[in-house]
């Protein structure tokens, strides 16, 4: 008796402890996550801030690119930390979904915009930089109204409709400014690795490039249904099963 009074005392310590933990671990991934949260939101907006007044200032998208790279390769690289995110275990988002959706992001401007300064005035530059300040003003006021438990429906219904158009307005813009730079690619031979060399491997950035844009077709269409299935739960209360990763 004694014994199981112990046990049971003892048990009861440990599970007020781990809820202590949980609770506290709970509150401390809260905060961080609004922090975050916050500080991406400012940043999109101060990147749609600064796009607008270039455009109204100089009357041309000729030259924006370059005046906002700073801000967009700042956030832009800062949201790799949602991939840990889900890796951790603090946001319930496939580790996958959302690498996918970050790395593309990333090589499209470190690897593209950044490394071709030939393309940056190209039309479709300005076409996905704009879907993707839309989208991402939307989507980390959305995570920070939900933290907060203040979600203005309009945010919510943003969040899950502009989606349907900016997807694929983003990735055509996205499409375009990796076909316009794969002349400068193949005059140049950039980032590519020719035979003979020291380590005996050869690497074509070239038809790299083409192999990633042939990955949108299988690889988009799951981000969009992906999206399409979080659409039906939260606006229309559906129970999704989701696949493990
Ligand atoms: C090396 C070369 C690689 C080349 C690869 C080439 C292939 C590329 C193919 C793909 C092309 C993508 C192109 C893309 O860049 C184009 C665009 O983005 S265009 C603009 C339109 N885009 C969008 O609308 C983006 C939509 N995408 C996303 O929202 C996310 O990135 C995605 C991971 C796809 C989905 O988001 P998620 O699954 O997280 O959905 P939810 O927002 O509903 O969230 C689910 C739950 O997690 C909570 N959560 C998530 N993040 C946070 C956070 N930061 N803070 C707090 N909470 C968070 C969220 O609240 C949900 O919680 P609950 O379930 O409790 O409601």
């Amino acid at each position: 008796m004694a014994s199981s009074e112990e046990d049971g005392g003892g048990n009861g310590a440990v599970e007020e402890k781990e809820n202590g933990k949980k609770k506290k671990l709970g509150a401390l991934a809260t905060t961080w996550l609004i922090f975050y949260n916050v500080a991406m939101t400012a940043g999109w907006l101060v990147l749609g801030i600064a796009m607008v007044r270039f455009y109204i200032q100089k009357g041309t998208h000729r030259g924006l690119f370059r005046s906002v790279q700073k801000t967009l390769k700042f956030f832009q690289t800062f949201a790799l930390l949602e991939v840990i995110h889900c890796a951790v275990g603090i946001v319930r988002t496939s580790v996958l979904v959302t690498g996918v959706q970050v790395s593309s992001r990333i090589f499209m401007v470190w690897f593209i915009a950044h490394s071709i300064k030939q393309i940056q005035n190209e039309e479709s530059v300005i076409l996905f930089l704009v879907v993707w300040t839309v989208t991402e003003i939307t989507r980390y006021s959305f995570y920070t109204f939900n933290l907060l438990n203040h979600l203005p429906y309009f945010i919510k219904w943003a969040r899950y409709n502009f989606f349907i158009v900016l997807y694929p307005a983003g990735v055509a813009g996205e499409l375009l400014t990796i076909y316009a730079a794969l002349p400068y690619v193949k005059k140049t031979g950039m980032f590519s690795l020719r035979l003979p060399n020291k380590y005996n491997v050869s690497f074509d950035y070239y038809y790299f490039l083409i192999i990633v844009m042939m990955s949108y077709v299988p690889l988009f269409p799951q981000l969009y249904f992906h999206m399409l299935r979080q659409r039906r739960r939260v606006l229309h209360g559906e129970v999704i099963v989701e696949k493990d990763d």
